[in-house]
Formats: C-alpha cells, sequence, structure tokens
C-alpha cells in the first residue's frame, strides 16, 4: 500500500477521494430522484406510490392478499400506481387502465418479467411464462388452433370434448356419493383436482387415471405449492438472494424446483411415448396434433433443429387447465353449500328443461340462463385469478398520461374490475341474479364486464373450453345431486393466496337426487327447512 501511496500529495489524495464520494453520492441521488414514485422526468411523470423501504420496498405491506391491498393502493393514488418489491419497480394497473394497456396498447405491454421461477416452468421454454418473441406469436397461434381444434372448434369436437367431460363428473359423482357413504362428511379437493385432470389428460394423451393411481395424484396434487411461487408478488422472484442461503422462502422455492422437475418428467415421457408410436395419417390426441405442427413450425422457422417444443407445450396446457378449472369447481362446490337456496335456484332451473331419463348437454345452455348467471357470479365474486400472470412493458411507454420504462414489471389486477362498485351494485354480495334482466335473460353486456381470462395478446387460451366446461359441471351437479355442508365445520370464505385463490379445507356430502330412478321432491317446506338447518 505504502509503495503505491509513496510520491502522492496527500491534498491531491483526499480531493481524489471527495470527488469519488461526491460522484457515488450524486449518482445515488439522482438514481432516488428517478425510480421515486411519482417523480418527473422531462417527457411524463411516473405513476405515484407508496413510500417503499430499503431493501423489501413495499413487500411486507402485501400481506395475505395483494389483490386487496393494490385495491386500497388505487382509491389513494389512482388506478395506476407503482410499488417496489424488493430490487424491482412494479406498476400496478387497476380498473379502466387494464383495457388501455392491455387493448390499445397490447404489445407495450404483453412481454413477461425475467422471473427466476417463471425460468423452471417448462425449463423455462414455457408459452405461459416466456417473453414476447417472433417464435411466441408462431407458438401461440398452434396453441389457440390446435386447443380450439379438441374442445369448442366445431360441433363435432365439442361433442367428443362433452363426452369426456359428462363421464369423469358421473365418475366423480360416484366417488362422492361412496364417500358421504363411507365418512358422511368429506373433503372434495383430491378428487376435484384428479377429476379435472382427467378431462384435460383424455384430452391430451387420450387416456384417464384412476382415483388411486398415486404417480398421477403426485403430479396434479400440488397445485397448491406452484400458484405461490408464481402469483404476482411472488418473493423468491423479486428477493432472488433469498435462495442462497436457508430460510422459509429457499425452502418453498426448493419444493416448487423439485414438483416442477417431475411435473417435466411426467409430460416428457408422454411426449416421448407418442413420438415413438405417432402416425401423422391419425391424430389421437392433442399430443399427437402438437408433434404434427410444432415440429413443423420450428423446421419452418429454423429454430434449433430437434428441439422439443412439444413437451413444454403439453405441459403449459395440463398444467394451466387442471389447476384453474379444479380451482373453480372448488368455489363452485362450496358456494352451492354456503348458499343452499342458490343451489335450489339451480335445481329448479334446470329440472324445467332436462328431464329425468337424459343429463344436461351443451345445447341447453341457451335455456338455462340462471346456471350461466352462477357460473359468471362465481368468477366475479371469487376472482379466484385476483391478478393475471405477471407482465412487463417491451418497450418505454406510457399509461394514462405515466411514463413506463421498458422491462418494468406490470401487475394487472383483474379482482379491482370485478368488485368496482361503479360497475356492480354491493360487489362483495353473491347474487347471481344481477347477471339477468326483469325478463330472466342474460345480459351479455355485464357477462363481458368480468374479468378473469385476461385480455390481449395474452388473454388465456382456454376461456371457451373453460367456460363449456363449467357450464356441464353446474348443470350435472344439480341435475343429479343435493349438496350439504358439515353443520360443524361450516365452509369459509376464506382463501390462501397465489395465482390462483385455493379456499380452505371445507366438508360435505352428497347424496343423488334420483335415488330409485325418481327425482327427489322438493317442496317449499322442505327447501325452507333445509336452508335453516344448513346455516
Ligand atoms: C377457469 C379457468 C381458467 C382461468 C380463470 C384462466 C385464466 C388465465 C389467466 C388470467 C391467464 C394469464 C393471462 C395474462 O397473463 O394476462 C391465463 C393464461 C393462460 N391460460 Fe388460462 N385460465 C383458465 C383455464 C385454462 C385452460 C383450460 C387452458 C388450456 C386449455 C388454459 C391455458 C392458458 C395458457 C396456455 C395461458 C398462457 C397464455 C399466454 O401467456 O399467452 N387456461 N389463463
Amino acid at each position: 500500500m505504502d509503495v503505491t501511496l509513496q510520491g502522492i500529495d496527500p491534498a491531491a489524495l483526499r480531493a481524489l477521494l471527495f470527488g469519488c464520494v461526491s460522484l457515488l453520492l450524486s449518482l445515488h441521488v439522482w438514481r432516488w430522484i428517478r425510480l421515486r414514485p411519482g417523480s418527473r422526468s422531462r417527457s411524463a411523470p411516473g405513476p405515484p406510490g407508496p413510500f417503499a423501504w430499503p431493501v423489501i420496498g413495499n413487500a411486507a405491506q402485501m400481506g395475505g392478499a395483494p389483490h386487496l391491498y393494490f385495491a386500497r393502493l388505487a382509491q389513494k393514488y389512482g388506478n395506476v400506481f407503482q410499488i417496489r418489491l424488493g430490487s424491482r419497480t412494479v406498476v400496478v394497473l387497476n380498473g379502466d387502465s387494464i383495457k388501455q394497456a392491455l387493448i390499445k396498447q397490447g404489445l407495450d405491454f404483453a412481454g413477461r418479467p425475467d422471473f427466476t421461477s417463471f425460468q423452471y416452468v417448462s425449463n423455462g421454454d414455457s408459452l405461459a411464462f416466456g417473453t414476447i418473441t417472433d417464435w411466441w406469436k408462431i407458438h401461440r397461434k398452434v396453441v389457440y388452433s390446435t386447443v380450439r381444434m379438441f374442445s369448442t372448434g366445431n360441433p363435432q369436437t365439442k361433442r367428443t370434448f362433452e363426452g369426456h367431460v359428462l363421464s369423469e363428473i358421473q365418475e366423480l359423482l360416484q366417488v362422492f356419493v361412496d364417500k358421504s357413504a363411507q365418512l358422511r362428511f368429506f373433503q372434495p379437493l383430491t378428487y376435484l383436482v384428479v377429476s379435472t385432470a382427467n378431462i384435460m389428460s383424455a384430452l391430451c394423451f387420450g387416456r384417464r387415471y384412476s382415483y388411486e393411481d398415486e404417480e398421477f395424484r403426485q403430479v396434479v396434487g400440488r397445485n397448491d405449492q406452484f400458484t405461490q411461487t408464481v402469483g404476482a408478488g411472488s418473493i423468491v422472484d423479486v428477493m432472488p438472494w433469498l435462495q442462497y442461503f436457508p430460510n422459509p422462502i429457499k425452502t418453498i422455492f426448493e419444493n416448487f424446483k423439485e414438483l416442477n422437475r417431475e411435473f417435466n418428467q411426467f409430460i416428457r415421457d408422454k411426449v416421448t411415448e407418442h413420438r415413438k408410436t405417432i402416425q401423422s395419417s391419425s391424430i389421437r390426441d392433442m399430443t399427437d396434433a402438437f408433434i404434427v405442427s410444432l415440429d413443423q413450425q420450428r423446421d419452418k422457422s429454423g429454430l434449433s433443429l430437434g428441439k422439443d417444443y412439444v413437451s413444454p407445450t403439453m405441459g403449459d396446457i395440463f398444467g394451466a387447465s387442471q389447476d384453474t378449472l379444479s380451482t373453480a369447481e372448488q368455489w363452485i362446490v362450496l358456494i352451492l353449500v354456503k348458499y343452499p337456496e342458490v343451489q335450489r335456484r339451480l335445481q329448479q332451473e334446470v329440472d324445467k328443461v332436462v328431464d329425468r331419463g337424459r343429463l344436461p348437454s351443451i345445447q341447453d345452455q341457451p335455456r338455462l340462463p340462471y346456471v350461466m348467471a352462477f357460473i359468471y357470479e362465481i368468477m366475479r365474486f371469487t376472482s379466484f385469478v385476483p391478478l393475471t400472470i405477471p407482465h412487463c412493458t417491451t418497450a418505454d411507454t406510457s399509461i394514462m398520461g405515466y411514463t413506463v420504462p421498458k422491462d418494468t414489471v406490470i401487475f394487472i389486477n383483474q379482482w379491482s374490475i370485478n368488485h368496482d362498485p361503479a360497475l356492480w351494485s354491493h360487489p362483495e354480495t353473491f347474487d347471481p341474479e344481477r347477471f339477468l334482466d326483469q325478463d330472466g335473460v342474460l345480459n351479455k353486456d355485464l357477462t363481458s364486464s368480468v374479468l378473469i381470462f385476461s385480455l390481449g395478446k395474452r388473454r388465456c387460451v382456454g376461456e371457451e373450453l373453460s367456460k363449456l366446461q363449467l357450464f356441464l359441471f353446474v348443470a350435472v351437479l344439480a341435475h343429479q345431486c343435493h349438496i350439504t355442508a358439515d353443520p360443524d365445520r361450516p365452509p369459509s370464505l376464506e382463501y390462501l393466496y397465489g395465482l390462483t385463490l385455493k379456499p380452505q379445507a371445507f366438508f360435505i356430502s352428497v347424496s343423488l337426487r334420483d335415488r330409485d330412478g325418481a327425482s327427489r321432491p322438493e317442496t317449499d317446506e322442505e327447501a325452507r327447512v333445509e336452508s335453516t338447518s344448513d346455516q
């Protein structure tokens, strides 16, 4: 040290040190001013927002329900505001700013952030968690049209899809009735997950699994761990350094990596089996269809020869569908037992349209407006996908007069639209009637105001399939069975936050309405007695 400093004037050294420290301080202050919520650059201000603590930013304030925290901040700062989560600035969009960003400025807001957790989904080749590239655009078109081809594309595919859904729901009802006979009250969660996964497995891989199949239950049974880690506000994504020393977040993240490894392996095995036996003249299922179309598109686009895009795609479809749909079904069953008068109203409507000699079908949908109103109210009221998968900006842009730099993380608060008092009267009340006019006709303007499948370039590719499946699920349940809650453990509307909101465990009992082949009579008196005993 002495050697290198020899001959240097101490005053010059002090001046040099002072200069360095001043430069560093100025840089820090300039950065702080630039990133401060509401700061003014020469062009337009950045969005306003709350004070952010060093290191963690606003992470601690989000609590167990970030969508509610964001709705509160929107009241204070307006529909566009920014927070800081660990090392990231996050712009949160609420209310009318969502349509503006996702539809009018679609491309600017359609990216995905480079979050750590996203790189483990489908080994980093996921359509859903990957950002926009030229390949992504081709990939998405193929995925969208293939999903339609196997579900809602035309009357023939609809019938085949309906067949899968109806036979799985009948299996499920049998399990429900058996469990009720054995235990009186049981938790429906696992059976709903296996049943939904089986419908998608039939479409994707051409086969179903038994409820006892341990491997299948292991693969599909950890949705809660997945959804907690990839949901908006997941801590490991904004404080990645937490992965490097023992702590609860690191443990959750290790479990997440492990479940992705097992899930990816399960999907890869299915795709490998299909590649061995595929005959392009006879497409058996979605995996076959993707092998043909994605391999062809990959080669046309000049992408790395032989790279497999089929497994990540099947992973996206199988994962995205069974997690969301089984969550929707859990909420449906929970609400049916929580509001027995709504269950009865559904039964009455279905009974008028569908006689006892057959099951409800897709053709009945236009004559079952209360069933549809119920489904939209489930989506609005629970908002079980409260925020979309996080987006990011693909260019320097602005929204509602605020500048937003390229690569800024964007959270889209779907819940804020579904609970906006300017759009819905008494938004915190569960009321399917709100979607029906005075003649009992479904109000399509209002149903299209519910936001749960997102909008624009990233809009969910499974929306039509999901609505059809949920319609059949509700109509068959109402037609075939009666579900009650365990009076000793009344169901709660509390949930665990993640990409999807998971209801807390609840217990039900299920009886078939058609004992001895006759519909169970339902007098008003009987209805009143049940209604009071269920509360
Ligand atoms: C009730 C059921 C469902 C709900 C509520 C739902 C909701 C969503 C939401 C909110 C997103 C994120 C959009 C965004 O980031 O802006 C999404 C993406 C996606 N969903 Fe769904 N989804 C459902 C069912 C399905 C099904 C059945 C499939 C497959 C058949 C599916 C496949 C996908 C895919 C592939 C993406 C990624 C799209 C992209 O990033 O471009 N989803 N979904």
